[in-house]
């Protein structure tokens, strides 16, 4: 079976964050990610990683004031200065957190030109952090709308074209299912680039057993691929968090 992580930004919602993580190990999680973790000490996260022994597995490159609006600059023409210094600010974080893996957000725009600055602001980053490993995660656009980064054939060509190490995919099986149709068919395009995997029900994004999909048939299959990567729970409970776990103890 694979490793499951809580995504504590939408879950365990009740508490507050540093609490997140003992109710994650107690129900039986044994990693975490953290989608925004800029607003509360780095080395108060730290802490309480290492007291419930949950690695802080990916974090995101952060766009500011998430309720404001932006959904990242990497994509965004003319913003390289600002995108450059989220990227530095979201790196010093990742540091401080041992954290695994850095989604970096491509945020609103469209055209041409934008797959050029993502491809130049990713090329720019792969090369600053060597050490660090990126991710890029094709987000469905009636969710997130105006998203540059939308297909997983694009996603597939930027990492491509990049040929950077430590830069891959973050499968998102909600949004492939909303994207594609087959969450587990495009699972199999793109296995190869994946180091990150989240996942949620569809089609109301709760837990993985609220819906159409079949999670525990794609558990099998990761296996007899050899995914040795993490898998996170980032989804809406339909009510608390604790009442829903049923899929993890099933999968468990
Ligand atoms: O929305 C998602 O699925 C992403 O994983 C995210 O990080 C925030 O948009
Ligand atoms: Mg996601």
């Amino acid at each position: 079976m694979p490793q499951f992580a809580a995504n504590l930004t939408t879950l365990f919602t009740e508490l507050q964050m540093i609490d997140r993580f003992a109710a994650a190990a107690e129900a039986g999680f044994t990693g975490v990610e953290i989608l925004f973790p800029y607003d509360i000490a780095a080395q108060d996260l730290y802490r309480a990683s290492v007291k419930t022994g949950l690695p802080i597995v990916l974090i995101n490159a952060p766009p500011p004031n998430w309720a404001g609006g932006p959904r990242g600059f990497a994509a965004v023409p003319g913003l390289e200065d600002r995108f450059r210094r989220d990227f530095e600010r979201s790196l010093r974080v990742a540091q401080a957190l041992r954290a695994r893996h850095i989604h970096v957000m491509a945020g609103r725009a469209e055209g041409a030109q934008a797959l050029e600055t993502l491809v130049a602001n990713l090329s720019w980053a792969a090369d600053r952090a060597p050490h660090a490993s990126l991710t890029i995660e094709p987000v469905n656009d009636t969710d997130m709308p105006g998203y540059f980064l939308t297909d997983y054939g694009m996603a597939i060509d930027i990492i491509d074209r990049i040929a950077a190490p430590n830069l891959g995919l973050q499968l998102d099986t909600y949004h492939a299912q909303v994207i594609t149709g087959d969450m587990q068919a495009c699972w199999r395009k793109v296995a190869p680039l994946v180091r990150h995997i989240q996942i949620a029900g569809h089609p109301g994004r709760n837990e993985p057993d609220v819906g159409t999909l079949d999670y525990p048939s794609l558990f099998a299959e990761l296996d007899d691929w050899g995914y040795r990567g993490w898998v996170s729970a980032e989804y809406a409970p339909v009510r608390t968090t604790q009442s829903g776990l049923g899929w993890l103890h099933v999968a468990g």
